[in-house]
């Protein structure tokens, strides 16, 4: 019991942690809440006077009151009505908007902890996943900013100026709703250890379908081509039941706390109605205002009924608030400490020195005490068995992770030396899947350099030979690129991302060579491309072709996270080690 007891205590707490760290997001709205929790407040109170007032002339009209006693009020009655429209139609208006600018700093929060933490974190995450967190979670809040915060400050206000009204028709009625509404009020707090697990539960299977969904939209080429339809049907229709099990049994919780909250605000009108007969008996109450008093006590049950509601789904709100939280508050992968850019820019010269590395402490070596230098200009060529390392390398140059033993060096700096901004402009990437955006191709090149001419982009989309490609659009620099646009293939893809590379225009060139052979014009136009790309550059390539190799000034070639030979092709394969079993293999399994 005690145990319980501690559990729930803690349960709150974190509950009220959850709900503080949200509050703090209304701050800078206070203005449009004081608006929105008084025009709620005045909107119901207008409701129920209303309602009141017109019990108490049926109740006259019942008891013999004359047509001069009841016209009197009908104006009053009109004007409580036009205010209560006015008061609902503030509230919405304000709580609304109140909730979608916090959800618009909300998701661009969540971007930003992403791209702070990318991409590490994004390779150990399904996309359905984080895609979940960004719509639906939020969405979640939204729930929370415009229909829970204010709402739930309104329902207390008007269910104790209610209470006092009930006081004012007699001073014991009150006493006889007070005890049911406490009672109601904590309906949904007894069944909220087990609302935040269900709440939790269910958003999880939520994630868990949409991250399914998202991988079939993406796998659907491989999906169909490997006629595996009915095998990811039946995943899908796995998911779904599971989130359809989870989605009962918290239906049925809702059901049954709908149903005492039912029971006990029925009781406390039986209550209300009994001790006004036995005062009106009495003769301590007049007749008419019998039908004000069941008027009053149903309206300050509404009220209470609503933030009961409201709490029912304090479970999905916690577990979506958790979510949100655990994206925002992942640490980053790598610290970006450095004090400032240097004084001045460093040599594009880089060295790996004794370089030792491993993606998570409880995973082996993937990078063994590998160390090599790529001169000012040099283009070197990473070589080797998939698995091999290469990627690594690459990702280790552009600090997504922080190499465990040894160094990596530009210019001889430390690379944890340099501002991660800073480093960043210091090198581009082309990497083999290029991502085109949704937007005009002269904006998707201009991604380079925000700030380039038109003439600029023309110029280097021609060193890059895809202007001509562009020209014979139908809309030529205006065209749409990416998933709705113009289809390209990926030889115009690559030319593209190289013409954002010219763009951008920095010392150091990081290239991951694409898998794919294109046919032989694309293939021409894309090595005059890269020529242009690596003039005056230092390269660092993936490589996976054999011209590659040849056209390197130097080969690093890694075996299983070890360098196990380094020079230029000419001389690796007089040598007659590795590299030349390796390139032997190569062309075996190309025939
Ligand atoms: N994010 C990661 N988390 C854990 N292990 C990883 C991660 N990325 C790569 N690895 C592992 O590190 C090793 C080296 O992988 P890497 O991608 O660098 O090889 P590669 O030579 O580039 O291969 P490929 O030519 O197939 O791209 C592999 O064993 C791989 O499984």
């Amino acid at each position: 019991m005690r145990g319980g007891t501690a559990l729930s205590g803690l349960l709150t707490r974190v509950h009220l942690a959850g709900f503080a760290r949200l509050l703090v997001y209304l701050r800078p709205y206070w203005k449009g809440m004081a608006i929105s929790v008084s025009s709620g407040t005045f909107h119901h109170l207008f409701a129920i006077a209303g309602m009141a007032l017109a019990a108490y002339l049926v109740g006259l009209a019942a008891t013999g009151g004359g047509r001069e006693q009841i016209w009197p009020f009908l104006p009053v009655l009109a004007l409580l009505v036009t205010l209560r429209v006015i008061m609902y139609f503030t509230d919405m208006y304000v709580a609304h908007e109140v909730a979608f600018r916090i959800l618009v700093e909300f998701r661009i929060k969540i971007y930003q902890a992403v791209e702070r933490v990318a991409p590490a974190y994004l390779l150990n995450m399904r996309s359905g996943q984080l895609a979940s967190t960004l719509m639906a979670d939020t969405e979640v809040l939204e729930w929370f900013f415009a229909h829970t915060a204010g709402s739930f400050l309104v329902a207390v206000l008007v269910s104790l100026v209610t209470l006092v009204m009930l006081g004012l028709v007699h001073w014991l009625l009150p006493l006889a709703v007070l005890p049911w509404m406490i009672v109601l009020f904590s309906v949904p707090f007894w069944l909220r250890i087990r609302a935040d697990r269900q709440g939790r539960d269910t958003r999880d299977k939520l994630a868990e379908i949409n991250s399914e969904a998202v991988d079939g939209v993406q796998g659907l080429r491989e999906i169909i081509s490997f006629n595996y339809e009915k095998g990811f049907l039946d995943r899908l229709r796995l998911y779904s039941d599971r989130l359809g099990h989870s989605l009962v049994v918290y239906g049925k919780r809702l059901g049954f706390e709908g149903a005492m909250l039912n029971i006990f605000s029925s009781l406390a009108i039986i209550c209300v109605l009994g001790l006004s007969a036995y005062l009106i008996v009495n003769g301590r109450m007049g007749y008419s205002w019998l039908p004000v008093a069941v008027i009053l006590s149903v309206s300050i049950f509404i009220p209470i009924l609503e933030i009961s509601n409201m709490a029912r789904n304090f479970g999905i709100i916690t577990a979506a608030v958790d979510r949100v939280y655990a994206v925002m508050e992942t640490p980053e992968t790598v610290r970006d400490s450095a004090a400032g850019a240097p004084a001045a820019v460093p040599k594009a010269e880089i060295s790996f020195g004794e370089v030792w590395f491993r993606y998570r402490n409880e995973l082996p070596d993937v990078l063994k005490n590998v160390s090599f230098t790529v001169g000012e200009g040099e283009t070197v060529a990473l070589v080797g068995h998939s698995g091999a390392g290469k990627t690594t390398c690459i990702n280790l140059l552009q600090r997504f992770w922080d190499v465990q033993r040894g160094r990596i060096a530009i210019g001889g700096i430390d690379l944890r030396e340099l501002p991660l901004e800073y480093l960043r402009g210091l090198i581009t990437v082309v990497p083999q899947d290029i991502y085109l955006f949704n937007a005009s191709i002269m904006e998707n090149i201009r991604l380079g350099r925000p700030e380039a001419t038109a003439a600029e982009v023309r110029e280097a989309a021609r060193a890059a030979y895809i202007h001509e490609f562009i020209t014979g659009l139908p809309d030529g620099y205006d065209t749409v690129a990416g998933e709705r646009g113009v289809k390209m293939s990926g030889g115009q893809k690559q030319r593209i991302a190289i013409a954002r590379a010219l763009l951008k225009n920095s010392p150091i060139l990081i290239m991951d060579e694409a898998l794919s052979s294109l046919d032989t014009e694309n293939e021409r136009l894309l090595q005059k491309s890269i020529k242009n790309l690596r003039r005056g550059r230092t390269t660092i390539i993936v490589a996976h072709r054999l011209s590659t190799f040849r056209d390197a000034d130097k080969l690093v070639v890694l075996d299983n996270g070890e360098m196990v030979e380094t020079g230029t092709h000419a001389e690796l394969v007089s040598k007659g080690g590795y590299y030349s079993s390796f390139i032997s293999s190569q062309a075996a399994a190309a025939s």
